[in-house]
């Protein structure tokens, strides 16, 4: 055995902890990984000797920088901006760009983490990045808003490149921040290439980028029923969040016969006990993508729901849950109600948004629980397939995009099963998504040599 502190978990978490000091997030997800990597490992001793696992838990690099921008009353605010690239052994690094006050470089390192098995997870070839700001976009005017990106971009854009890292959206940035970031990216280079993905239609996005995420979440739960010879027909289900992922997960559950009642946003949760229709979810998305609104507006528009200030929907009685907001947003408690209340299934579409207390609950209650790294790989995967099409200088289909994305979602639960199936009809989806994922980029980490 080589001299580490690659020898048994509780060594190694004592390691990461000590390296990796005041950053609560990035530890909570190294665990949640390691608890099953050293398992795998134990009689695989290359893995060991070559330190793989402690090489993925420690990124590439992380670039920090200032982010200097002026408001509209000429004021010169300054944020900090980050790019974690922590791993690039199967592709170029891919994640997203958050820009919310509760970004670190904790929350930016655990996101980069975690999406380097995502992205393994999907089959396509990318590794895994995650950047950000802790600039609040709430309540800035438009200008405001390309002012800043136009800033953000000024710095990343040295570090950033179609075959170099290519980031895209997360929280606090969508279609309008991706453009503010392309045009000045374009305007520094000269050139057009597929450096971000979650683009425009005209101008190199890919058709379905902008549902893929929530719709491959809805689709992983729906793998998850049918393996049990269940299906999502009639199934009550539960959403924390009221932005991408979350609204069109709960499309996608109406799609499939499901009935969504819940969705939410920091400042509570809305209760449609009649369910959420096709017109009431366009509203959301339309209130919170161009009103730029709160949810609880919601009861306004539509009766017999209700608001519920400052709380969390996990109380709520249903047969399936999908936590879409944020991370650590659903604690043991709240894993113990869903499981007391009869729900038989969760698939995350945030990342991280279970804390490891309610991870144990889901797996000690063995229901089925799809971790985000597994269940919200589909906007990751359409970002894949933008590559691609940026590459090849076309635009596919929407039929064509819709059969890779529900194909990819196939293969990733087939690969969850591959790992995580612990007899007695029982999948253990964490152990499948993490065992699945490490394998691949650690195979890759082998074939590189120490480097
Ligand atoms: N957009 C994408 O393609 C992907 C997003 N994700 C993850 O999905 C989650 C949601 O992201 P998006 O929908 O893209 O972002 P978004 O900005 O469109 O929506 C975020 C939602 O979360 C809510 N939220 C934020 N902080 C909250 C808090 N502390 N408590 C309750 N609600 C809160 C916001 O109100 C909003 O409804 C994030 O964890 C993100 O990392 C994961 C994979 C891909
Ligand atoms: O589409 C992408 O590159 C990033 C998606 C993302 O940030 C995520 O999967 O968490």
């Amino acid at each position: 055995m080589a001299v580490s502190d690659h020898v048994d978990l509780p060594t190694f978490m004592e390691g990461v902890k000590r390296r990796n000091p005041h950053q609560d997030e990035f530890v909570q997800a190294v665990q949640e990984v390691a608890e099953d990597i050293f398992d795998f490992i134990a009689d695989k001793e290359e893995y060991h000797e070559q330190q793989i696992l402690r090489r993925i838990a420690e990124p590439d690099r992380v670039v920090s920088f200032r982010v200097c921008w002026e408001d509209d009353n000429g004021n010169i605010r300054v944020q900090r901006g980050w790019r974690v690239q922590n791993n690039n052994a199967i592709g170029p690094y891919k994640g997203g760009i958050r820009f919310h006050p509760s970004v670190t470089e904790s929350v930016l390192k655990f996101l980069a983490f975690e999406q380097t098995f995502k992205n393994a997870l999907t089959g396509l070839p990318m590794g895994g990045g995650k950047g950000g700001s802790n600039f609040n976009p709430k309540g800035k005017s438009v200008r405001e808003i390309m002012r800043f990106c136009q800033s953000f971009m000024t710095e990343l854009y040295r570090h950033i490149g179609a075959d170099t890292d290519v980031p895209a959206g997360d929280i606090g940035v969508g279609g309008r921040e991706i453009g503010y970031m392309f045009g000045q990216y374009k305007r520094i280079t000269n050139q057009f290439t597929g450096v971000l993905t979650g683009k425009g239609l005209e101008w190199g996005g890919s058709l379905i980028r902008t549902e893929a995420t929530g719709y491959g979440a809805v689709y992983f739960l729906d793998n998850m029923l049918k393996h049990k010879g269940d299906s999502l027909d009639g199934k009550v289900a539960v959403i924390s969040g009221s932005g991408n992922v979350a609204t069109h997960a709960a499309e996608k559950i109406l799609h499939l016969g499901g009935k969504p009642i819940t969705l939410s946003d920091s400042g509570g949760f809305i209760h449609d006990p009649d369910g959420l229709t096709q017109e009431k979810i366009d509203w959301v998305k339309t209130h919170k993508t161009h009103r730029r609104g709160r949810i609880k507006d919601y009861v306004d528009a539509f009766k017999g729901a209700t608001f519920h200030e400052g709380k969390t929907p996990w109380n709520v009685e249903c047969d399936v849950a999908l936590p879409c907001a944020t991370q650590n947003e659903l604690l043991g408690d709240d894993a113990r109600a869903l499981v007391a209340n009869g729900c038989i299934a969760v698939s995350e579409g945030a990342n991280m948004p279970s804390n490891l207390d309610a991870v144990h609950v889901f797996k000690d209650a063995k229901i089925m629980f799809a971790p985000g790294k597994a269940a919200n790989a589909g906007g990751v995967a359409v970002s894949g397939l933008e590559m691609s099409q940026n590459s090849a200088r076309r635009a596919w289909k929407e039929e064509e995009l819709q059969v890779l994305l529900r194909d990819i979602m196939d293969g990733i639960h087939d690969r969850c099963l591959t790992y995580g199936e612990m007899g007695g009809g029982y999948t253990d989806y964490v152990r499948g998504a993490n065992i699945a994922g490490f394998k691949k980029v650690a195979d890759a980490m082998l074939a590189f040599g120490v480097v």
